[in-house]
């Protein structure tokens, strides 16, 4: 079962390599025939375009646009983009794959796929970002659609970023068409707990596992990388739940106070701050970011980047359990390192599948022109979620594999009958 030899990337384990190594593993247990193990690690569709953008100097620039469709044997590809300076389509086939395999675990009738621009938002004006928005969108025509490819934020993207593609969309086709995108703002069809969702879905299938490890949250204490949508929000309600959240971090440094820091404070430091937690007194600042990873917690939530754990550090980390808010957070190498050491990872196409799950409930109430209480989509959410987490511990005790490589068997193994029903043989 060899597949072909990505281009590295620098710096970087690679984290396309990383996912093929645990599809290999899951697909092995489950003894799945070369046929369909070769349809499903190719990625359907990969299209790169190039975006001449004019900048506010007057200048052009031109960015590189990618959207991979890694899957639609589920239905309709589903996956965010991302704005970074590293894009990059390994990368980005990774995430598609994730996709597939998340939209799988959380049984949501959804294929999987991923786009990125390389561009740094951080240093473009709201005018340069829309252009490039837009340029991307029109790029992204034929691609995109209700029932084609359904886009959604991720790093570096949100609602204000989903609403300029819906409206772009939408001109090209003389209608609205607000399903062609989700995690939009409210007033254009975005849903209530959208913006919450993945760092709730963190939350729940943390306290799951705690209730396995027999870990109470309310003498547990937690690290958080990553301060964004997801980290932040993880940390907001890992907090209610009773958990002391001692560290967190963003781009500006990781902070820490046994004390516990109040998440709702540091939050709106970060909003009045332009974005980031600089300058915060809450917490002493660490010297090396990376510390956060290593710290005496019970719980460790990587909610920011790939790679961060990976055979430099796996062995010096001593949390109990690792809650996955990121995408790709932990390489293929350092899984053997965590298990051994006894450490559970709730992976990512598990914890952070909550927010594809209420992009679903975005997408069906802007079919149905119908809005659902917040109420409503927090206790479906939840349930999915949990719901989930069962499921895939269920199949780690079966198949006597830890959870990442359970959650793979049991998403292939439903894309994999998915596509044998359809009439692929
Ligand atoms: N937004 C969503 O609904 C979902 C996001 N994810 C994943 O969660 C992760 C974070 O995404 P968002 O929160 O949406 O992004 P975001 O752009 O809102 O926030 C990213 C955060 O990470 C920080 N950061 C960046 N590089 C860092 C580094 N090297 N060390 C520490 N912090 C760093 C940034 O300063 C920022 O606080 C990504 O891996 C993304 O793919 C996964 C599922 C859904
Ligand atoms: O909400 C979505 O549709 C996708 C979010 C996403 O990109 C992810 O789960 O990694």
């Amino acid at each position: 079962m060899a597949y072909i030899e990505p281009a590295p990337i620098k710096d970087k384990e690679n984290p396309l390599e990383s996912m093929m190594e645990r599809f290999n593993l899951a697909a092995q247990k489950l003894g799945l025939s070369e046929e369909v193990y070769n349809v499903l690690k190719n990625p359907a569709k990969q299209v790169i375009v190039s975006l001449p953008i004019t900048m506010d100097n007057g200048k052009i620039k031109v960015f590189e646009g990618i959207r991979v469709i890694h899957s639609n044997i589920l239905g309709p590809a589903k996956g965010g983009i991302r704005f970074a300076p590293d894009v990059h389509l390994d990368e980005v086939r990774a995430l598609a794959a994730w996709m597939t395999w998340k939209c799988a675990v959380v049984d949501i009738p959804y294929g999987g796929g991923k786009g990125g621009v390389r561009c740094n938002p951080r240093e473009m004006s709201a005018g340069e970002i829309e252009r490039l928005v837009r340029a991307y969108t029109l790029a992204m025509i034929d691609v995109f659609g209700p029932d084609k490819d359904i886009p959604a934020p991720d790093m570096g993207t949100g609602p204000r970023e989903m609403a300029w593609l819906m409206d772009e969309y939408s001109k090209a086709h003389g209608m609205t068409v607000n399903a062609v995108v989700t995690g939009k703002p409210l007033v254009l069809g975005g849903s209530l707990g959208r913006t919450e969702a993945t760092g709730r879905g963190v939350m729940v299938t943390a306290l799951a596992a705690m209730q396995k490890l027999k870990i109470n949250p309310f003498q547990a204490t937690c690290a958080v990388q990553g301060f964004g949508n997801v980290g932040s929000w993880a940390a907001q309600l890992l907090e209610e739940r009773g958990l002391k959240v001692v560290s967190i971090s963003d781009i500006s440094g990781a902070y820490y106070n046994s004390n516990g820091i109040n998440i709702q404070e540091a939050i709106a430091y970060r909003d009045g701050n332009k974005g980031t937690l600089e300058g915060y007194q809450g917490a002493e600042k660490l010297s090396n970011p990376m510390e956060l990873l290593e710290l005496e917690v019970d719980v460790l939530v990587p909610a920011a980047v790939e790679d961060v754990i990976t055979i430099g550090n796996a062995d010096k980390i001593k949390a109990k359990l690792i809650v996955e808010g990121a995408n790709g957070p932990t390489s293929a190498k350092a899984d053997a390192i965590l298990n051994e050491k006894g450490i559970m990872a709730v992976p990512d196409i598990l914890a952070n599948a909550g927010g594809v799950t209420v992009s679903y409930f975005e997408w069906v109430q802007n079919r149905l022109g119908y809005k659902w209480t917040a109420e409503r989509v927090n206790r479906r959410s939840d349930r999915i979620m949990k719901d989930a987490f069962d499921h895939v511990y269920q199949a780690a005790v079966k198949y006597d594999v830890p959870m990442r490589i359970a959650a793979y068997i049991v998403a292939i193994d439903k894309v994999a009958k998915t596509y044998t029903f359809r009439g692929g043989f």
